[in-house]
């Protein structure tokens, strides 16, 4: 048979552009970009960083650990004063409590919030009656306070599942934004 004029098909396996090896996973993705948005905080002793995940696996939002408008730089970060209204914690806004807020979609119904530390109860609720649907969590750093405790006791009841994360590829990524 006279091949001359037959179509060249190409061969998979030879000359065809392979996939690049190592590119970053979907969910280490997500953590790194809940890693790198704790950096924002301005939290002297805890940073905190969320990011809001939608069930097409697009970012919806991030969020971080910060003081509520208008009391940047007018509201204390101490942890431990006599009076607690010299403190941070009656006025700090949680990460999870930001990265809701700032959603660029109607609502986080079905959705999976990544954060760097495991939600307190004020957060657990936020996230239960905002209609998420999955918890991916960093550090369990205050597992014994009752705050971690009851925030697991309504996740629970609520059938959220919570999962510590782990990366899939290397644990370390290094970003260069130096532009030469
Ligand atoms: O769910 C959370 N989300 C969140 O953003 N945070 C923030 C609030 C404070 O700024 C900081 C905790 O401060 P500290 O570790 O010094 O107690 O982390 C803390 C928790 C859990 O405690
Ligand atoms: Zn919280």
């Amino acid at each position: 048979m006279d091949k001359r004029n037959q179509k060249q098909q190409p061969d998979p396996s030879n000359g065809s552009k392979r996939k690049r090896e190592g590119c970053l996973d979907c969910s280490d993705y997500f953590m790194a970009v809940a890693v790198l948005t704790s950096k924002m905080s301005e939290d002297p002793n805890t940073q905190v960083g969320a990011c809001i995940v939608n069930q097409d696996n697009k970012v919806v939002s991030t969020g971080h650990n910060q003081m509520p408008k208008g009391g940047k730089d007018k509201l204390p970060w101490e942890q431990k004063k006599e009076d607690e209204h010299d403190t941070k914690y009656p006025y700090v806004c949680h990460a999870e409590l930001n990265a809701i807020m700032n959603k660029n979609s109607a609502d986080v119904k079905g959705c999976t919030i990544y954060v760097t530390l495991f939600p307190c109860n004020e957060c657990a609720k936020l996230i239960i009656q905002g209609g998420i649907k999955a918890v991916v969590y960093l550090s369990d750093r205050y597992k014994d306070r009752y705050s971690t405790k009851v925030s697991k006791k309504m996740l629970d009841l609520a059938g959220i599942p919570y999962e510590q994360f782990y990366p899939k590829g290397a644990p370390e990524i290094v970003i260069n934004i130096n532009p030469n």
